[in-house]
C-alpha cells in the first residue's frame, strides 16, 4: 500500500495536471444538474461537453480523456446510447465514470444499469443506498436486492456500504466512491474516509452527480483511486469552506463553485483523510 504522502503527492499531480491542461471529460448526465455539473468540472480546470445521441456520444467517448455517464433522467434514446457509449469505453480503455441514481427506478433505469456490469466502469460514485443497490443488481457480495432506494437520496450510513463498495472495486478493478456526511474511497485494497463538506450539500441538487463529473475530470490524468479520492477532497474542502461563509442553499451553490475554482493543489491534498487497508 502508498503511504499517504505518496498518495498526497499523486493527488496534487492530478490536481495541478487538470489546471494545466484544460482536460475533456464528455458527459451523458440527467436534465437537472447538467448545468451544475459542466460548471463543476470548469471550476476545477476541466472541459465540459454534454450529449445524448448515440454518435455524439461516441464521438465524445473517443475525443475526451474520460466520460460521465449519469442515469439521473432517462430517455428513450438512452437504451442505444448507453450500451453503446460503455462498450466503446470499455473496448478502448479510456476510463469512465458511473452515477447509478435512483438505481431500481424503472424497467429501463434498471436494464441499462444490468447492461454495464460487463464495461467496468473505472469509478462507480453514488451515495450508500445506490451503491449497495447496485452491488445487488451486479449479484456482488454487500448488495441488497430488496432496494432501499426512494429516489435520488440516501436511506443508509456511508459505511453500511462498505462491502458492497470493496465488491465493486475488485469487480471492476477500479475505484469506488461512497458519498454522504463523510466520504468513502476504495480500490478495493484500500479504503480511504475523506472528511469535511456542508449540511448545505444535502439542500442543494447535483452536489453528487458533479462530484461524479469532477471525477471524470481528474480521471483523464490518474489513476481511478487518487481521482476519486481528489474529487471528494475538492468537494469536502470547497463545502466546508462554503459553508463558513453563506446562509442559505441558494448563495451556497454560488460560493461552493467559486471554492472550487480557488481550492490549491496543496490545499485539495491536506483536506482530512485516513488510509486503511482492506483486510481479507
Ligand atoms: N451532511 C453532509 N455533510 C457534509 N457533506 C455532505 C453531507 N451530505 C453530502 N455531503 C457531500 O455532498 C456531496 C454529494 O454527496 P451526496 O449528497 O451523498 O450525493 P447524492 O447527491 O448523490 O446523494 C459529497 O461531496 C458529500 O461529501
Ligand atoms: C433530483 C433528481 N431527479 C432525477 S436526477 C436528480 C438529480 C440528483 O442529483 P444528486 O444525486 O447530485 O443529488
Ligand atoms: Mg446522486
Amino acid at each position: 500500500m502508498e503511504t499517504k504522502q505518496e498518495i498526497q503527492k499523486s493527488m496534487m499531480q492530478a490536481v495541478t495536471t487538470v489546471k494545466e491542461t484544460n482536460p475533456m471529460a464528455g458527459s451523458i448526465t440527467n436534465t437537472v444538474t447538467i448545468n451544475f455539473v459542466a460548471n463543476a468540472q470548469l471550476a476545477v480546470g476541466g472541459s465540459a461537453a454534454m450529449v445524448y445521441l448515440p454518435d455524439e456520444a461516441a464521438f465524445l467517448a473517443e475525443a475526451g480523456g474520460a466520460t460521465y455517464i449519469n442515469v439521473g433522467t432517462i430517455f428513450p434514446i438512452y437504451s442505444e446510447t448507453l450500451p453503446s457509449v460503455a462498450k466503446i469505453l470499455h473496448e478502448k480503455q479510456k476510463p469512465w465514470v458511473l452515477d447509478p441514481v435512483a438505481v431500481g427506478i424503472g424497467s429501463l433505469r434498471t436494464s441499462l444499469l444490468q447492461q454495464f456490469k460487463p464495461f467496468k466502469p473505472a469509478i462507480i460514485r453514488g451515495n450508500a443506498s445506490e451503491i449497495i443497490a447496485l452491488a445487488g443488481l451486479w449479484e456482488l457480495d454487500g448488495g441488497a436486492t430488496e432496494s432501499k432506494v426512494r429516489g435520488v437520496d440516501s436511506t443508509d450510513e456511508v459505511f453500511a456500504a462498505q462491502h458492497a463498495a470493496i465488491a465493486l472495486a475488485n469487480w471492476t478493478g477500479g475505484a469506488v466512491a461512497v458519498s454522504g456526511e463523510t466520504d468513502l474511497i476504495t480500490d478495493g485494497t484500500q479504503v480511504a474516509i475523506s472528511k469535511g463538506g456542508s449540511h448545505f450539500m444535502e439542500k442543494i441538487t447535483g452536489a453528487g452527480c458533479s462530484l461524479g463529473g469532477v471525477a471524470a475530470v481528474y480521471a483523464t490524468a490518474t489513476t481511478p483511486f487518487i481521482a476519486a479520492l481528489t474529487a471528494t477532497a475538492v468537494y469536502n474542502l470547497a463545502g466546508k469552506r462554503a459553508g463558513q461563509l453563506v446562509d442559505g442553499p441558494g448563495s451556497f451553490q454560488q460560493q461552493f463553485l467559486d471554492e472550487l475554482y480557488k481550492a490549491t493543489a496543496e490545499e485539495i491534498a491536506n483536506n482530512p483523510f485516513e488510509m486503511q487497508e482492506v483486510l481479507v
